[in-house]
């Protein structure tokens, strides 16, 4: 039998991409060492040696309340199917959980891995680490990878396991030093202004000695002179970076792991090929076919005054698209024309290239850039790469090592340092885009294969289906606010799709009465790439309409329960036209009681469907409507203080009625206080104590009575 300690197996689950950019880190520098192994998704279970492999890393990350990633859904079926107590009676594991404290269920998915994998009869043999997004990740995961590259060479039994234990002993060595970069005290300026333009020797034999660990393998993708711009670029809004924890005789501490290069970017031809403005390039991949929709209907739910502008869409899909109220369907939009194309004049691309193809290549490629092997230079800034999500402690480190300035050197270096924290928060609260800091550091001139390397994945962005198919056959409704903000820093910030699909509907006018005015633009000819999510959370009505239901959904929240509430009306017209199956009273109360916790800030600005919600009211489809109204007075009311108000009618209707309970909207502030909520009610009327009601809230999820489409 083959000795199964010998190789490990690392299994990553991702939603946006973290957990599998570590995950792969982990698999490259284990081969960089010279351990063998493989490096799975989890929902490649079935192709992945579980039960021949004696040493399995997990790393897993957390989405909507505790959830497990899209792409371990499969594996977690297999895992509570599996009651085989001997399952991996043969394996040693460890699991890196990466998560966010803001989140009440911190590091969920990490846990129940652990529990999951100890009942299959694996042993643990390196502690969990649980890394917080809140305070960045790279605290715990940095330290995380450090000690399993300690612990690595007892629990796996390589042929090669001598050499490797003093390679890793000599790296060690080099790695004490490189984390703790000390800086001789004359050589410290004390402010940006009055600093050497000499870089401190301890910098300088820093960044030797761990180019030395790394393989030089970057080549330049584009050599072209400068260009000298004919064409009017934006401009990235300055960093303001406080320096304050830079003084004499300061010892940078802590720095990110050297991320090992990856990607490998050629040219294969000068051709240029035809723009197809709006088309999808076909490396995205996308767990359903991609189609373009026409956008026929448009309408602006807020007036112009108030704090959020909220659009609904409706697309035109066909009839032969099946979907529930409830589900959700992903939008590809590309990243905004202007900052691509100012992030390519800042990386000196000549305009002359943008069309040219392009194929990425290399070991352990994030799965965004696998296809990507014959793709045009723009797609792939278009499509491939995230340029506004918030900046990772490695993307700095890299940058410091390509720069000119000393100066900016050493303050990337300071940024990502432990000395740094507060300044590299500062940076992720401003949330800047690439350009904001590659214009902030004019002397760093990064080549575009490391940010390849660096940067996330540009993933679709997913929208709650806010109509009712048999109402609206053949259409889809959805509602979304146009994400265009200002920071305290004040630099001016838009989201991806959101500002899109508002250009492309070409910006309609606010509301300006209670009823919004639905704008036909089927004429125009606008056309979207989407495509239909499978819903993963079965968040969708339940069959038997007698059931009860508590619908809580403040903001746009509330576009899926408006698809609901639809369903329901129009099922309610249909069996009272079809006249012979029953009495009126019948009908009626073959429709369960329908709660609906709504909130909003102001109701003559922003109470979204508001003349829906009324007609449900009246028409007896909402049975019990709480508004909450958190701006309008002096005293703020949430959703989860009608909650606690209810709580008694509630617990009645949910313990007692078996009232199936949906919750939509936002995942940190507002899902945390509705659970507090909820956890309050069963504590006063179901009699139990906090950790029995949590446990209960937790049957209640897995068992599907209480279901939640949550986002960030
Ligand atoms: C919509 C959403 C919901 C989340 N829910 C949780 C949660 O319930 N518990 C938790 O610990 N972290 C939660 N997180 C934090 C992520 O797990 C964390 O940001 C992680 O780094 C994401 O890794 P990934 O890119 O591999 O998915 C959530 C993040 C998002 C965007």
């Amino acid at each position: 039998m083959a000795d199964l300690a010998k190789e490990y197996l690392i299994l990553w689950a991702s939603q946006t991409g973290n957990a599998e950019w570590i995950a792969k880190n982990i698999h490259t520098e284990a081969g960089k060492k010279g351990y063998k192994g493989q490096c799975f998704v989890m929902d490649d279970y079935t192709i992945a040696p579980l039960q021949q492999t004696g040493v399995i890393i997990l790393v897993a990350s957390n989405t909507g309340d505790g959830d497990a990633p899209d792409n371990s859904l499969k594996f977690w079926r297999f895992l509570r199917r599996n009651k085989d107590k001997t399952y991996l009676n043969n394996a040693k594991f460890t699991i890196l959980g990466l998560g966010d404290s803001n989140y009440s269920n911190f590091n969920y998915t990490g846990q129940r891995l652990e529990k999951k994998f100890k009942e299959l009869g694996a042993t643990m043999f390196y502690e969990r680490g649980m890394a917080d997004d809140a305070e960045g990740l790279e605290n715990v995961v940095d330290p995380w990878i450090e000690k399993l590259w300690e612990v690595l060479p007892t629990v796996l039994s390589q042929d090669t396991a001598l050499s490797i234990t003093e390679s890793v002993n000599s790296e060690k060595e080099l790695e004490k030093q490189m984390t703790e970069l000390q800086i001789e005290p004359e050589l410290i300026p004390f402010s940006m202004k009055n600093r050497k333009n000499t870089l401190p020797q301890a910098v300088e034999n820093y960044t030797k000695l761990e180019n030395s660990l790394v393989e030089n393998s970057e080549t330049k993708p584009v050599e072209s002179p400068p260009v000298t711009a004919t064409v009017e670029y934006v401009k990235g809004y300055p960093l303001h970076i406080s320096l304050d924890g830079l003084e004499a005789g300061v010892k940078l501490t802590g720095l990110p792991r050297i991320s090992v290069p990856v990607a490998k970017l050629t040219k294969l031809s000068e051709q240029q090929l035809e723009t197809k403005e709006n088309s999808v390039p076909d490396f995205v991949v996308t767990p359903a076919p991609v189609t373009y929709v026409p956008v026929t209907m448009v309408s602006c739910l807020t007036t112009a005054d108030a704090v959020k502008r909220t659009l609904e869409l409706e697309l035109d899909v066909g009839q032969d698209t099946h979907f529930e109220p409830g589900d959700a369907f992903g939008i590809l939009a590309p990243n905004n024309e202007q900052l691509v194309q100012a992030i390519l004049n800042r990386l000196n691309i000549p305009s002359s290239e943008y069309n040219c193809l392009y194929t990425v290549e290399g070991e352990n490629l994030p799965t965004h850039l696998e296809k990507a092997t014959k793709t045009r230079l723009i797609d792939l800034f278009r499509y491939a790469i995230d340029f506004t999500s918030h900046p990772r402690k490695a993307l700095f480190r890299m940058l410091a090592d390509h720069t000119t300035d000393p100066k900016e050197k050493l303050t990337l270096m300071y940024i990502c340092s432990k000395q740094g924290t507060a300044a590299f928060n500062a940076i992720r609260d401003e949330s800047p885009t690439l350009l904001d800091i590659l214009d902030s550091f004019p002397n760093c001139q990064p080549p575009v294969e490391r940010l390849l390397d660096l940067l996330p994945a540009h993933l679709p962005r997913f929208y709650s289906i806010s109509s009712s198919p048999l109402k609206r056959q053949g259409k889809i409704r959805f509602a979304f606010n146009v994400v265009n903000y200002t920071t305290t820093g004040n630099a001016q910030r838009k989201g991806v799709a959101t500002p899109w699909l508002d250009n492309l509907t070409s910006l309609v006018p606010s509301r300006t009465t209670p009823e919004n005015q639905e704008i036909d633009i089927s004429g125009l000819g606008i056309k979207v790439p989407m495509y239909i999510r499978p819903n993963a959370n079965a968040f969708v009505l339940p069959t038997k309409t007698e059931r009860p239901l508590v619908l809580i959904g403040p903001g746009t929240g509330i576009a899926p329960f408006i698809g609901f509430l639809e369903h329901r009306q129009t099922q309610r017209k249909i069996r009272m036209s079809m006249g012979t199956v029953g009495h009126p009273r019948e009908i009626q109360e073959s429709f369960g009681p329908v709660y609906l916790y709504y909130g909003f800030r102001d109701k003559s600005k922003d109470f979204l469907f508001e003349k829906e919600i009324n007609q449900f009211k009246q028409d007896g489809i909402i049975t019990h409507l709480a508004i909450a109204e958190s701006r309008a007075t002096e005293t703020k009311v949430y959703v989860q203080d009608l909650i606690k108000r209810d709580a008694e009618k509630l617990y009645e209707l949910i313990v007692k009625k078996d009232a199936a309970i949906y919750i939509c909207g936002d995942a940190k502030g507002m899902a945390r206080g509705v659970q507090d909520a909820l956890v309050e009610m069963l504590v006063l009327y179901h009699q139990v104590d906090v950790v029995e009601a949590n446990k209960i809230l937790m049957e209640w999820i897995s068992s599907k009575k209480y279901l939640r489409d949550l986002w960030a």
